[in-house]
């Protein structure tokens, strides 16, 4: 049947998906399914500061400019992930990643890969995951050296980024916004601070991007979630839903019930997020189970591989799969 990318392109929306250089390289039937599947695909590792910035006035771009030429040969999208990230610093860098210098050694980076991917990739996430209210920092950052003038830098860094490609799309982009837990509600908080004082500052941010790694066993308000993205389209932003997958690590049954159970929950996460026009884009971190971070990450208690992903390891079309496919024609 129909492609996800061709039911969400009719519905307005992007479907794109995670992948890794050296396995679209290597594996014929994640090139295949990737080719069927998306619009857009971004790195899931390789376009991060470490693997790009290896030393100090010594890039590597050869697994993105990969990336990129796939991308273009086949007429999709590369989405750029991610410039700002206190997770993968270059390991030269670590030990002067504090004030005035820290600084610099980012902007310095955001200069080098924007410009080199300069007209070419359209969309960035610019800064990733610099919210952790736990942290007790009032305007709720990290406790990252670089992060000490908190927005003040982080509004440099939309500017800076701005400079460097002024056609590209800017986003803001971040996990564990989408249940109704008290965590979670301070972060949704605090991020929307974050993107007023942004804005404020009269900064260039184009978008937020909501990073949807769905855990079966969390609270999810439909209403709850709905006002977060309406509060954030308040803000003439455009969202994304950036790395959705299904974290199903305690669900029990067998393999038949348990995508099922899954599926439904995409279903209701996407019937809520898609009601909300500002939501053009949908990526999966990842396509096919084959490849699913979750495994190792979040290990099953009966040790089977998580079932995450809208293709099984086959690259057969699981009920995820389905899920996101009426959830697309819905919206
Ligand atoms: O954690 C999941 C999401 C959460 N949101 C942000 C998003 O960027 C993040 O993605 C994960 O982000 C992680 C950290 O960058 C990635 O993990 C990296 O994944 C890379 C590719 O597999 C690993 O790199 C390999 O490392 C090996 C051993 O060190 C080397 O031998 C390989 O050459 C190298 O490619 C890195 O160590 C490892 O840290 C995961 O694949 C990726 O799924």
């Amino acid at each position: 049947g129909e492609a996800l990318k061709t039911i969400a392109a009719g519905r307005g929306l992007t479907y794109g998906c995670a992948v890794f250089e050296k396995t679209l390289r290597d594996d014929a039937r994640m090139r295949e399914a990737v080719l069927r599947e998306v619009a857009s695909i971004v790195a899931g590792y390789e376009m991060k500061w470490r693997p790009t910035a290896p030393a100090e006035g010594r890039a590597d771009y050869r697994a993105g400019d990969e990336l990129l030429r796939f991308a273009t040969d086949n007429g999709l999208a590369l989405r750029g992930h991610t410039v700002v990230w206190h997770q993968n610093p270059p390991l030269w860098a670590i030990p002067r990643l504090h004030g005035r210098e820290g600084e610099e050694l980012v902007f310095a980076h955001i200069r080098d890969i924007m410009g080199h991917y300069r007209g070419r990739v359209r969309e960035w996430d610019v800064v990733n995951e610099a919210v952790n209210v736990p942290e007790g920092r009032p305007d709720g950052l990290r406790r990252w050296g670089p992060y000490e003038r908190g927005y003040d830098f982080l509004a440099d860094c939309f500017r800076v980024a701005h400079e460097a490609d002024p056609d590209a799309v800017l986003c803001y982009n971040d996990f564990g916004l989408e249940y109704d837990r008290i965590d979670q509600a301070a972060k949704r908080a605090a991020v929307l601070r974050l993107v007023e004082a942004l804005k404020a500052r009269g900064a260039p941010i184009h978008a937020v991007g909501i990073q949807s790694h769905l855990i079966a066993w969390y609270p999810f308000s439909q209403g709850v979630f709905r006002k977060f993205l309406a509060d954030l389209a308040g803000l003439d932003l455009r969202i994304r839903l950036t790395e959705l997958d299904m974290n199903e690590r305690k669900v029990g049954g067998d393999i038949g019930k348990r995508d099922r159970f899954g599926a439904s929950l995409v279903r209701r996460y996407l019937d809520a997020a898609l009601d909300e026009k500002a939501v053009t884009g949908v990526l999966t971190w990842g396509l096919s189970d084959s490849e699913n971070w979750l495994t190792g990450y979040a290990p099953r208690l009966d040790g089977l591989p998580q079932r995450s992903m809208p293709l099984d390891e086959a690259f057969e079309r699981k009920p995820i799969w389905y899920a996101l496919a009426s959830a697309f024609r819905n919206a």
